[in-house]
């Protein structure tokens, strides 16, 4: 930041809890001249947030949970902490569209974080994306609104930072420019398991991703590779292209994160540690480049970089992205509202990990969008309400 631009960025971070909202933090602590926190947002885990709020002392602090909401003010109050404590998911849109917010790093998990998302589009803000599902659902709704609001999208998981990164500043060049992407992969924790084998998978095993700490939810979708499809249809609307243009090829290291090939063939990549450090300190940053903590990758000490085609016996999900990305308008919301239905009884131990696809499948096989569910986030809210409803009742099913 030059002298001329000595006021600190206003950052709400939706999501502050988690595992982006930490990596976040850690960021944000070590650029105390560039960025204030102004808003932290959990949705019942108080001691966590009373301790960030404790910490970063912002204006604002949301839980989404009423009875949360209730106990972290009480407690902030008996700190002397002045943080003002609001619930509800209005006032997720409330801080997230504040005048006072410059960035919004958008870091809650599914679908519930595409009205906050919406508000801040809207209200024209710097949009960092980490929250997938929201754009998985809102899709040409969501880009319309940043579009319309003036806002600055940027991307934070990391293939679509790497995407990004790789691209020109300008993005009326990209059509000319780009024949199609390729996203990595790494396969997740089995990548190399035995199909058969994966109807007896635990929580554990599947959250135990070779490569990245996240959240559960994330981590399982990685088991699934639902993750990777959720992230074909993130990148349709991120980056204009048609899904034909998308491709998915396994690297195991996570050290490429993806890449792109121009119209002469030349491929560009971004490589790195798979620490989410670097996209997000990308995002915040943008167009400046700051220190994020972490390490730039050894290359004397890689053993070697790899690639595979993902196999469609253990992975069956990845292909849906496709499937409804040629789809009805909707098909996507009805995937995302499906997958995380299954993925929230996979971790309560209601169905098998195979299941998984099985409850996804049918959802999209009998739910199907009307013609302008995905014209208004009322629409899309109904419509994810709806595929949840069907979800559910599957998972019942299976579990009877
Ligand atoms: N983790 C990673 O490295 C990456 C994550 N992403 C994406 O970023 C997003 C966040 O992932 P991650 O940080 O791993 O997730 P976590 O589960 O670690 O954190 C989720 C955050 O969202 C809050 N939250 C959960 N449910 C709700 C709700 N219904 N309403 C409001 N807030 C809610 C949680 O609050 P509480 O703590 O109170 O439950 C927590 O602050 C996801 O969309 C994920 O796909 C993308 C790339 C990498
Ligand atoms: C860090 C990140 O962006 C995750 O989305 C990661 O890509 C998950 O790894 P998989 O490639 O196994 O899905
Ligand atoms: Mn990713």
């Amino acid at each position: 930041m030059n002298a001329l631009s000595t006021a600190r960025r206003q950052v709400c971070i939706l999501g502050s809890t988690g595992s982006i909202g930490v990596n976040t933090l850690d960021v944000i602590a070590r650029h105390p001249s560039r960025y204030e926190v102004f808003a932290l947002t959990a949705h019942r885990r108080v001691e966590e947030l009373l301790q960030q709020c404790l910490r970063w002392a912002p204006r604002y602090a949301v839980m989404s949970d009423a009875q949360a909401a209730a106990e972290l003010r009480q407690r902030l109050k008996a700190a002397g902490c002045r943080t003002e404590v609001l619930s509800g998911a209005a006032a997720l849109d409330e801080v997230a569209a504040h005048p006072e917010v410059d960035t919004v790093m958008a870091a809650i998990v599914g679908a519930a974080g595409l009205s906050p998302c919406l508000a801040a589009a809207r209200a024209g803000k710097r949009l960092l994306l980490a929250n997938k599902e929201a754009l998985v659902v809102g899709g040409a709704f969501f880009m319309h609104a940043v579009r319309a609001g003036g806002a600055q999208l940027l991307p934070i998981d990391s293939e679509h930072s790497a995407i990004f990164q790789c691209l020109p500043e300008d993005p009326a060049t990209w059509a000319q420019r780009v024949e199609r992407i390729i996203l990595t992969a790494s396969g997740g924790p089995f990548r190399q398991a035995d199909p058969a084998s994966l109807r007896d998978v635990t929580p554990e095993q599947a959250c135990a991703h070779p490569n990245w700490v996240m959240g559960r939810k994330i981590s399982v979708d990685s088991a699934t590779m639902m993750n990777k499809a959720l992230e074909v249809i993130e990148a349709r609307w991120l980056f204009d292209l048609a899904p034909e243009q998308i491709e998915v090829v396994i690297h195991p290291q996570s050290i490429i994160h993806s890449m792109v090939v121009c119209r002469d063939r030349s491929v560009l990549a971004q490589l790195g540690t798979p620490d989410m450090r670097v996209p997000i300190a990308f995002g915040l940053a943008y167009p400046e480049r700051i220190d994020s903590g972490a390490q730039a990758p050894d290359f004397t000490r890689l053993a070697g970089l790899s690639f595979e085609a993902p196999d469609a016996r253990r992975f069956p999900g990845l292909q849906l992205a496709w499937e409804t990305l040629r789809g009805a308008a909707g098909s996507t919301a009805v995937l995302n509202a499906a997958n995380e239905e299954a993925v929230a009884a996979f971790l309560a131990g209601t169905i098998r990990f195979d299941q998984i696809h099985t409850v996804n499948a049918r959802t999209l096989e009998d739910v199907v969008p009307t013609a302008d569910a995905a014209a208004s986030l009322e629409g899309l809210l109904d419509l994810d309400a709806g595929a949840r409803r069907h979800a559910r009742q599957l998972v019942k099913g299976m579990a009877a």
